[in-house]
Formats: C-alpha cells, sequence, structure tokens
C-alpha cells in the first residue's frame, strides 16, 4: 500500500468523520433482523452491513469471534468481508487481539498484516500482555505492508482496571507502559503513526488520567452504546487526546438494521453526535 495506514486513517476520517463501526453478529443480533444463527445467517448480517456501511463511514470492525463461532465457513465469510469492505471504500480493522509469544507472533503477522492474506485487513486489534516486545514481528511486518496495529492498553470491561491499573517497578501502571511502549514506535511519524491503542469510551477514576501526550497515533475507544459511554463522555475521558479518537459503536448502530438504509442512517447519526464533540 502507497500510504500508511496513519496516513490514510487521517485522510478518511477527515472526509467521512471519526467513527469506527462494528460488525458484532451476535446470536440476538441475527434474530432481531430475522436471521438464522448459521453460516447462511452470518453471511447476509455481515454482507448487509458491508453495503450499509463501507461507502459511508470511515472504519469497519469485523469482530472475529462471531466468524470463528462457525469454523472454516464463517472465516470464509470474514474473508469476504474484507475484500468487499476494501472495494467499497472502507477501511477495516480485525478485532482479532491477537497475542502470543514472538515465535508465533509471526505466524499471526503473516495471517493478519502479510501482503495478499485474505485476513489481512488494514489493521488488526493486539493483546501485549504477554509483554510488548512480543508484539515485534506483528508490528514490524504491519509497518512494512502499510498496515495499522491497534495494541489493548485500557479495555472498556470493568474487569481490564485489575490488570491494567497495577503499576510495574517503575511506578507506571501496566496500561500507561503499553501507551508508552506505542508511542516509541510512532515516534517522528507524520501526520500519524499506524500503531494505535485501545482505550474504552467507558473507563473512569485512575484510568483517566494516562499520558497520551507523545502518542502520535490513533486511539481506538470502545464502548460508544451498549456498554453505556456516550459521545459526551468522549471529552471527560480523552480531553486533549481526542483528536486522534476513534470511538466505536457496534450493537447500538445494528440494532437498526436490517434495513440498509436505516443502519446506514443509525452510523451517520453517530458520526454527528461524535463529529460534535471532537470538532
Ligand atoms: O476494550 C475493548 C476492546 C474491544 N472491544 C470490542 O468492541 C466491540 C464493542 O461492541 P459494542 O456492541 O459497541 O459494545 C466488541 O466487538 C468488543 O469485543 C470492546 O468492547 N472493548
Amino acid at each position: 500500500m502507497s500510504l500508511t495506514f496513519g496516513a490514510r486513517l487521517s485522510e478518511l476520517t477527515a472526509s467521512r468523520g471519526p467513527l469506527c463501526v462494528g460488525i458484532d453478529p451476535h446470536p440476538g443480533l441475527l434474530a432481531a433482523w430475522g436471521l438464522p444463527d448459521d453460516v447462511s445467517g452470518l453471511e447476509r448480517f455481515a454482507l448487509t452491513c458491508v453495503e450499509a456501511l463501507a461507502g459511508s463511514v470511515a472504519v469497519v470492525k469485523p469482530q472475529a469471534a462471531f466468524f470463528e463461532r462457525f469454523g472454516s465457513r464463517g472465516i470464509a465469510v470474514l474473508e469476504r468481508v474484507l475484500a468487499d469492505l476494501r472495494s467499497g471504500g472502507a477501511l477495516s480493522v480485525v478485532d482479532a487481539k491477537r497475542g502470543d509469544i514472538g515465535s508465533t507472533m509471526a505466524a499471526y503477522a503473516d495471517a493478519y498484516a502479510g501482503e495478499g492474506s485474505p485476513l489481512a485487513g488494514d489493521a488488526v486489534t493486539a493483546s501485549p500482555f504477554l509483554g510488548f516486545g512480543s508484539l515485534s514481528p506483528l508490528l514490524d511486518l504491519a509497518a512494512k505492508t502499510g498496515r495499522g496495529v491497534f495494541v489493548l492498553a485500557l479495555t472498556s470491561n470493568p474487569e481490564g482496571g485489575s490488570v491494567q491499573l497495577a503499576r510495574g517497578a517503575d511506578g507506571r501502571t501496566v496500561g500507561q507502559a503499553v501507551v508508552d511502549d506505542v508511542a516509541a514506535r510512532n515516534a517522528g511519524a507524520a501526520p500519524l503513526g499506524s500503531v494505535g491503542v485501545v482505550i474504552g469510551a467507558t473507563v473512569t477514576g485512575e484510568a483517566r488520567s494516562v499520558d497520551l501526550g507523545a502518542l502520535n497515533g490513533p486511539i481506538l475507544a470502545p464502548g460508544i452504546g451498549a456498554q453505556g459511554a456516550t459521545a459526551a463522555d468522549l471529552r471527560e475521558v480523552f480531553g486533549a487526546a481526542l483528536p486522534h479518537v476513534l470511538p466505536n459503536s457496534s450493537r447500538e448502530v445494528l440494532a437498526a438494521g436490517p434495513d440498509v438504509r436505516a443502519l446506514r442512517d443509525a452510523a451517520l447519526r453517530t458520526v454527528d453526535s461524535v463529529r460534535a464533540v471532537l470538532a
């Protein structure tokens, strides 16, 4: 790819607005859309999302777990979704949260960041909890192929703090150490680095004092809608880092389907609400 992920993301969020919409085909949503909980329902759901969203929102995040539920046929649907998002004009983030020892991470890198790999979107989520250095094979290959990686730092779930707010010998929280490691990867990149962090829009208390000043990368912020955060919370949580925040909403937007137009309108309403805060 000729432009880096950070550059493509900056360009597309400037024109379409800063929003990532998730494709999370929960069994309950399949039922609400009148679809069977099988691979044909999964395919119809996911391709309807692509039709509604690829031409209008900046970023779409298929949640790999809901495709993996159906084995190899589900993975094939994910591959089709990624190809169709690419041709439809949206950037994709594969939410697979991969993390392992470095030698195995190299294989995940081939799968999620390798040129020509059918599972490689524009970016992938990764877990740094085997040590940030273990992600190097993925970060290196993604940099080479123009892709992005979003590294978990302070996740949106209430249990996350028990690990992510623990302090190391230098007094920093685990979440802050992840942010600092990502910042080092992004140093000097323009207009924006291609390594991002995941910080929930739902985080409270101490997690909100994370220092994002040197990050120079995107912040994927899940939690808008079904997890209780609103666009208005983004200002409280992210303060001066707001211009780099990419809020994510999945179930709340998806509940507007299966009508393509209603789904697109729900996404565009969410874009308007986050734009009003981030502007
Ligand atoms: O900290 C995290 C990291 C990832 N997620 C994922 O984002 C979506 C959120 O879906 P909603 O329906 O908007 O709650 C989902 O795929 C999560 O696995 C997260 O929520 N928090």
